[in-house]
């Protein structure tokens, strides 16, 4: 089994992320980390923030010599703009004196709509946001990338499993459903400013940006991960929280802004009648062949050895240039929510978020269904399973 957490706050010192459950002797670099994470922070509608930190990656456990120790693996995602918050996000006590007067330390009173602001506060017992929206915000995805990064690894050095994560809708703008990018296109959809396959959709969706950001307001999206390469067999029929499109809905709902999830065809399935839904089959020589992959490589909460196919719909970002309307906790007066500076839009990133959870969870499926301790033991299990297969 895989396991992952991440900690740490958005201004606070670094992001951590721990995984634990990873067999020996996956080949991996702090390089390859990092050039992940350059790429979480690619996507036209962005904020400023994303222009002038950086990752700062450091691998604090369970690698040695470019290779995984079978030891829970831990990075540290350091968050360049600590210096100038090192008074207000301070762990230890801080002397009043130093934080007067400081614009950043201010009380956040006006929780902002679509934000875990207000919730957060009722709950914890807060009256400033801050120590709410530390955490919630997608910062801490960086964490969740550079795990993943572990899980990609893994999947492809020992079941030649390849993933590829692309934006397939910006607003109202969707790019033709007409072609799945495999790996051999994830270099050109890095290099699109959407991360979207076609170019001409790509250039709708920068003009919906940057309508939307002319009209001080956001936008949200719809992404699409698919994965080459997965056996049958990942996940099980048997308890609800073993099914793989389970477990997958799970990881890309928890990102942040994920408000749907999509296995497959799954909306269009719900609106056909069954004869036109499935995905039949044929014999084939010593095995079968799907004629259509509808389900999006799950049945029976299993995979089936066809591509996995996995959406994710973001909302608009919430914090908006223009006012929101809201309640200043500190005086129960009608307010305008605080103004952040943020993104217009964030979906691009958000794929490569998705990608890496999506990842995570393969991973995790793979090391439950193949044990192994070691990638040279998962991969004998594997292929033993694979020999033994009663129809492949
Ligand atoms: C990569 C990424 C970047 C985000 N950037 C912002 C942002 O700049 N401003 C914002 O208001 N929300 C942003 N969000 C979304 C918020 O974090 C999210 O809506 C908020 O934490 C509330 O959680 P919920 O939408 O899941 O309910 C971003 C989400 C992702 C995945
Ligand atoms: C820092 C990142 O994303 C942040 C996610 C985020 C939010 O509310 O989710 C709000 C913004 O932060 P800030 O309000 O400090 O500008 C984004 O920049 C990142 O992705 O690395």
């Amino acid at each position: 089994m895989l396991r992952w957490l991440t900690a740490g706050e958005s201004h606070g010192p670094a992001l951590v992320g721990i995984l634990e459950g990873v067999p020996a002797g996956v080949e991996l670099t702090s390089a390859e980390i990092a050039s992940e994470l350059a790429r979480r922070r690619l996507g036209y509608g962005r904020g400023a923030r994303m222009k002038f930190e950086q990752d700062a990656v450091e691998v604090i456990g369970g690698l040695r010599h470019g290779r995984t120790l079978g030891s829970p693996f831990a990075v540290r995602v350091g968050n360049t703009e600590w210096p100038k918050w090192q008074q207000v996000m301070s762990a230890d006590p801080v002397d009043e004196a130093e934080l007067a007067g400081q614009a950043r330390n201010a009380p956040l009173s006006r929780p902002r709509p679509g934000h875990a602001d207000l919730a957060g506060m009722q709950k914890y017992g807060h009256t400033d946001a801050r120590p709410i929206l530390e955490r919630a915000s997608a910062r801490e995805t960086a964490a969740r990338v550079a795990l993943g990064t572990v899980a990609k690894a893994l999947l492809d050095q020992a079941l030649e499993v390849r993933l590829v994560s692309h934006v397939v809708e910006i607003g109202a703008v969707a790019a033709p459903a007409d072609r799945l990018p495999t790996p051999d296109d994830a270099a050109a959809i890095d290099a699109d400013p959407m991360r979207c396959l076609d170019a001409d959709a790509s250039a709708a969706m920068v003009a919906e940006v940057d309508a939307a950001r002319k009209d001080a307001d956001t936008l949200g999206g719809i992404v699409e991960v698919v994965a080459y390469g997965l056996p049958p067999g990942l996940g099980s029929h048997v308890q609800w929280d073993r099914r793989l499109d389970a477990r997958l809905a799970a990881a890309l709902m928890s990102i942040q802004a994920v408000k749907g999830v999509e296995v497959g065809d799954g909306f269009t399935q719900a609106r056909s009648r069954g004869s036109v839904a499935h995905d039949e089959m044929d014999p084939t020589a010593g095995g079968v062949r799907r004629r259509t992959n509808r389900a999006g490589g799950v049945e029976g909460g299993m995979s089936i050895g066809e591509p996995l196919r996995v959406r994710a719909a973001l909302k608009p970002i919430s914090s908006l240039n223009r006012a929101l309307s809201t309640v200043d906790v500190a005086t129960g007066e009608p307010a305008t929510a605080i103004n952040q500076r943020s993104d217009v839009c964030a979906v691009p990133a958000g794929a490569v978020v998705a990608e890496a959870m999506v990842a995570l969870v393969l991973a995790d499926a793979a090391v439950e269904k193949f044990g192994g301790d070691s990638v040279a033991e998962l991969r004998r299990n594997l292929d033993a399973y694979r020999k033994e297969l009663v129809i492949s």
